[in-house]
């Protein structure tokens, strides 16, 4: 792991969308289940357009992290990361730990299980998308999240939800997808002990079974967590949920798969900038679906941290709206 230099916001976007002359791409070529085929067209639809590619294969974890961190970055280049969020939460760490990085823009090529941060921009997963993507976008100003000095995108969460993903293994990530996470929930469903959470949010108290800091509005896929979290916004939205049991969290579950989650009476959503989580010491947190601290955590937003590349041309009204 790489420690993270001073803070300092990224420069404005710029006013014109230009075509990368230069993809560097970092790759895990073990995200997601049989997506070699996946990636082999999205190089195919890049290389029609002329994009000049560098693709640097991952062959461990924590591999992609440390290629970007030590990167000596030639202009005009773009660094994308090709794989699931575990891959892009690398990447993010790498850039914001190399000063000589941290300006380049970041893309995303999604061959990941859940593909959260893509579904946030919008991007579709098909080669033709990917190739639009990334030949007719731009570069936008984002707020990351940091947990105990990690930084995160999506989201880091505490409670059941790590807990899940603490018990996931990548070989049955592989070979199940997202059906690991459901046989794990009814799993841990046997034996979970329900610990309770005390949360400062802003100087304000607030008790949780879970809870779950949202840079941006979806989690595990297309699923609506933060309905007003905003990448481009340096607020972090934390969602709260207030009651223990078995029953609660098949309940909170169906909620989230039907959308209805924010709408609950006993989830409560405060808006923060700096968050402080107690409950019992060394207990997992995951960040963007990796567990990357253990508590007590605090948990704080880097405005303006990154430079991320999103779909579709520079808008006059870019810089003040969402993604
Ligand atoms: N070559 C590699 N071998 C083993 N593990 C790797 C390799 N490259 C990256 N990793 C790790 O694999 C983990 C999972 O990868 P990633 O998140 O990209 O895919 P995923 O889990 O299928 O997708 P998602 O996070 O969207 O559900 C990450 O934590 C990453 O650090």
């Amino acid at each position: 792991m790489t420690s993270a230099p001073p803070d300092r916001p990224v420069p404005p976007c710029p006013t014109v969308a230009a075509q990368p002359q230069r993809l560097l791409i970092i790759h895990n070529p073990i995200a997601g289940q049989r997506r070699r085929r996946r990636y082999a067209g999205f190089l195919a639809a890049l290389r029609r357009q002329g994009v000049e590619i560098e693709d640097q294969p991952t062959t461990r974890r924590g591999d992609a992290e440390r290629l970007v961190a030590s990167l000596q970055p030639s202009p005009g280049t773009i660094v994308a990361a090709a794989g699931g969020d575990g891959t892009i939460n690398e990447v993010i760490n790498g850039l914001m730990a190399n000063p000589s990085a941290r300006e380049l823009p970041l893309a995303i090529l999604p061959l990941g299980t859940a593909n959260v941060l893509a579904a946030e921009i919008g991007l579709r997963c098909d080669a033709e998308s990917v190739g639009r993507y990334i030949c007719g976008g731009h570069a936008r100003p984002i707020t990351l999240g940091r947990v105990n000095g990690r930084y995160f995108v999506m989201m880091a969460g505490v409670g059941f939800d790590a807990q899940v993903v603490a018990d996931v293994n990548l070989p049955l990530k592989r070979r199940l997808g997202k059906l690991a996470y459901v046989l794990k929930t009814l799993q841990l469903l046997g034996h979970y002990s329900f610990p309770r959470y005390d949360l400062r949010c802003d100087g304000r108290r607030i008790a949780a079974a879970s809870a779950v800091v949202a840079n941006g509005r979806y989690y595990g896929g297309r699923l609506l967590m933060a309905p007003a979290a905003d990448l481009t916004q340096p607020d972090l939205e934390v969602v709260v949920l207030t009651r223990s049991g078995r029953l609660q969290v098949l309940r909170y579950g169906a909620a989230l798969l039907f959308g209805l989650l924010p709408k609950l009476r006993d989830v409560q959503t405060l808006t923060a900038r700096e968050i402080h989580i107690d409950g019992p010491a060394g207990e997992p947190l995951q960040a963007d679906g990796d567990i990357v601290a253990r508590l007590p955590a605090k948990i704080e937003t880097v405005p303006q941290a990154l430079r991320l590349w999103v779909p579709g041309p520079v808008s006059h009204s870019s810089d003040a709206s969402s993604i």
